[in-house]
């Protein structure tokens, strides 16, 4: 019941209306995440928090996630759905193979710690990755899914891997940078001889996160440690291929260098901004285990978003129909094609 959980209880509670159980392990935070309007109340144990919950979300550090998870599991309802927050998702992945579990991690936050902080739409917009596997029951993750839609969130489906190195570089190198950044420019503080230096608006924005809440960076570090590690090499180098522009003096190679950023920036930016018309796809499934992660899962490697989704078994409940909402014309087109492929039937409704 720290940030992230803080902020879950106020915005399941204020936008889904939800009664909200919590525990945590440290003294006062139940009170403090009570007074904060984020619980219901707080639990005396992880067994009688979880005994009624339809959805639980586990929101300890990354290093404590597979052994609250298990203990979660232990005692959760059969139809319950259990998800996580944790910044990095092969461990946790890796640890638990049970059918109520779905990896989960919200791409929102903040340099702070603690339920004081929290807010009820730090979900906002936010890409949330999911990340089911072959054993993720579809009902689970359908159910996940609509909460997190509720929550204003943008659920996205990726493997476990894949996500590990992409927050390598667009989340942990950042932080790491940061670091470095504020401990250059301390340095004057230790050398009288050298101005103290005045940070402008750049530097401020560069390292807002300096330093952010160690009871949970040491852990994420060390769990993305080989992805981290090939992004430092590749930062270095960069930096060395820039150094060796100034050295020589190259003004075109600079501008051409900048200029490259620039580009880089904006193709980013673009891509979060993709959208269009929406569309629903209607695939007719077999009710068997693994079979909505598979798709999810497809259409997340292919770079195709499920904007919303509805499962309808069909009254035998051997098979049913998955209703996926897909964003823009080009999108959904291929998102027909891989249902396809896959095998399933599927026609735009
Ligand atoms: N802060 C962010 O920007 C951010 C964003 C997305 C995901 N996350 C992830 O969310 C999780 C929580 O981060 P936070 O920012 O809320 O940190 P926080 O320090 O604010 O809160 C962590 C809470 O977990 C509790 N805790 C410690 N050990 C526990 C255990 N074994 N079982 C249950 N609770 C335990 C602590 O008492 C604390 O209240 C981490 O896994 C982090 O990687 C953080
Ligand atoms: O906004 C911030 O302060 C954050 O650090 C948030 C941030 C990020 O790097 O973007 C940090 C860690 C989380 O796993 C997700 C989001």
């Amino acid at each position: 019941m720290g940030l992230i959980g803080g902020s879950i209880g106020l915005a399941v509670r204020e936008r889904l209306g939800a009664d909200v159980t919590g525990w945590d392990p440290s003294p006062g935070v139940l009170d403090a995440a009570c007074a904060h309007g984020a619980l219901d109340r707080g639990a005396d144990s992880i067994a009688a928090a979880v005994a009624e919950a339809e959805v639980v979300f586990v929101a300890a550090p990354v290093g404590q996630l597979p052994a609250t998870l298990a203990e979660v599991l232990r005692a959760a309802p059969h139809d319950c759905v259990v998800t996580d927050v944790g910044s990095t998702k092969r461990s946790v992945v890796a640890a638990i193979d049970d059918p109520r579990f779905v990896g989960g991690h919200p791409l929102a936050g903040a340099e702070t710690a603690g339920v004081e902080h929290a807010r009820g739409d730090l979900f906002q917009d936010a890409v949330w990755y999911l990340t089911p596997t072959e054993a993720t029951t579809g009902t689970g993750f359908e159910r996940l899914h609509r909460a997190l839609r509720g929550l204003g969130a943008r659920p996205t489906t990726i493997d476990a891997a894949t996500h590990d190195t992409m927050l390598a570089a667009v989340s942990h190198l950042p932080h790491v940078v940061a670091n470095v950044l504020v401990a250059q420019a301390a340095r004057a503080l230790e050398e009288e001889s050298e101005q103290l230096p005045a940070t402008g608006p750049s530097f401020r924005d560069a390292t807002r996160v300096a330093g952010a809440n160690s009871a949970i960076w040491t852990d994420i570090y060390l769990a993305n440690r080989d992805a981290l590690i090939e992004r430092i090499d590749d930062a270095t180098r960069r930096l060395a291929e820039f150094r060796a522009l100034l050295e020589a003096a190259d003004a075109d190679g600079v501008t051409a260098w900048n200029d490259g950023a620039r580009a880089d920036r904006q193709r980013l930016l673009e891509a979060q901004l993709a959208g269009g018309p929406l569309h629903e796809l209607r695939a007719s499934v077999p009710n068997e285990p693994g079979v909505i992660a598979r798709l999810a899962l497809e259409l997340g490697r292919a770079g195709v978003n499920i904007t919303d989704m509805a499962l309808y078994p069909a009254p035998n409940q051997a098979e049913g129909v998955v209703a996926l909402w897909i964003a823009g014309d080009e999108p959904a087109e291929r998102a027909l094609a891989l249902v396809e492929q896959l095998g399933f039937p599927v026609a735009e409704a």
